[in-house]
């Protein structure tokens, strides 16, 4: 239970220690190496960025900000470059404060992504940390095209001690939602969580089943807050940039759950998502505990990203 004594942002930078190694450690040695800022001076730090899955787009406008800086500052020596290189991912990410809306009123929360993402894992921790500050949950098994994800979601509601409503496999997921939005209302719930299906090599059925979802919920309980938020793979980088713009042709997306955190050195996605996409990281996972969900900060995130210093003592 070491870890549970840890701060936020120690476990954050824990977290992000092949992400940081991977980026900081090629910047440090092009901040210490070069002597002059020149163009292989900047290509360098571009080879090191796109490499860090910050993602072409994202990393093309980080390098024009920064290069504009650096002439307003007139800045000479390339060691001077990287708080300005930092302050520039900053801006890159900003997509101001994140909501957390439904945390506070009836909502409901639709969850999607395709499958082994972490979508069940993150419904469940996130289940619990709604609980643990207050709220009633129910969940709805709606994706029900396999008989595993709804026997997972059972699971996890018995761990965060809430109720699921499931029907049975290959059963219509608008009719589980349905009854989930009777059983909410009737419950008095304050936020229902949804597992729905994530099945892209099906898009126009994707979209019909989402649509059919969506016009349930609204009929039923126009009064609820609503919020979609997609599931995406942290270890799988680019690809995971690529699933979220697929996604957003059939969905509203609200804010993104990037999984798997730890022990990835393609952290940088969160950047690329942000800046290329414009969608909020609401939130990240950093490991299978049902803890191991966290709200996600542009600040500390950049922060914690190019923090050298040692952690092991911070609270
Ligand atoms: N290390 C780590 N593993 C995670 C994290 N989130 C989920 N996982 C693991 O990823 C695997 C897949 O998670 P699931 O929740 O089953 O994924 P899913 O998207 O619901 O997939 P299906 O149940 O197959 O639809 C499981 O072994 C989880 O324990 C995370 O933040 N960090």
């Amino acid at each position: 239970m070491e870890e549970k004594k840890k701060g936020f942002f120690a476990r954050l930078k824990e977290g992000l220690t092949k992400t940081r190694n991977s980026i900081v450690s090629g910047i440090d040695s092009v901040f210490r190496g070069f002597t002059d800022i020149d163009d292989d001076f900047y290509e360098e730090i571009e080879e090191i960025l796109i490499m860090g899955d910050l993602g072409v787009d994202a990393t093309e406008k980080i390098l024009t900000d920064m290069k504009q800086k650096v002439k307003e500052l007139h800045l000479k020596e390339p060691h001077e470059c990287k708080e300005v290189l930092i302050d520039s991912i900053r801006r890159q990410m900003d997509l101001g404060e994140n909501a957390y809306e439904f945390e506070h009123r009836k909502s409901v929360v639709l969850v999607i992504g395709v499958n082994g993402v972490g979508k069940t894992t993150s419904i469940g921790k996130l289940a619990d940390q709604l609980k643990a500050e207050g709220n009633s949950v129910l969940l709805a098994a709606a994706d029900t095209f396999r008989a595993a994800a709804i026997d997972q979601l059972e699971e996890w509601g018995k761990r965060a001690n809430v109720g699921v409503i499931s029907h049975k496999e290959g059963s219509d997921p608008a009719a589980v939602i349905f009854d989930a939005v009777q059983a909410a209302k009737a419950r008095n719930t304050d936020v229902l969580i949804c597992d729905t299906a994530g099945r892209l090599h099906n898009k126009k059925n994707l979209m019909e089943e989402l649509k059919k979802i969506n016009r349930i919920i609204d009929k039923e309980y126009p009064e609820a807050y609503r919020e979609t938020l997609l599931v995406l793979d942290g270890t799988t980088g680019q690809n995971a940039l690529s699933q979220a713009k697929q996604f957003m042709e059939v969905a509203d997306i609200s804010g993104i759950i990037l999984t798997k955190m730890d022990g990835t050195a393609k952290g940088g996605i969160a950047v690329a998502i942000q800046s290329e996409l414009g969608i909020p990281v609401k939130y990240i996972g950093v490991g299978e505990r049902i803890d191991d969900l966290q709200k996600f900060n542009s600040e500390q995130f950049v922060t914690a990203l190019f923090d050298r210093k040692d952690t092991s003592s911070e609270q």
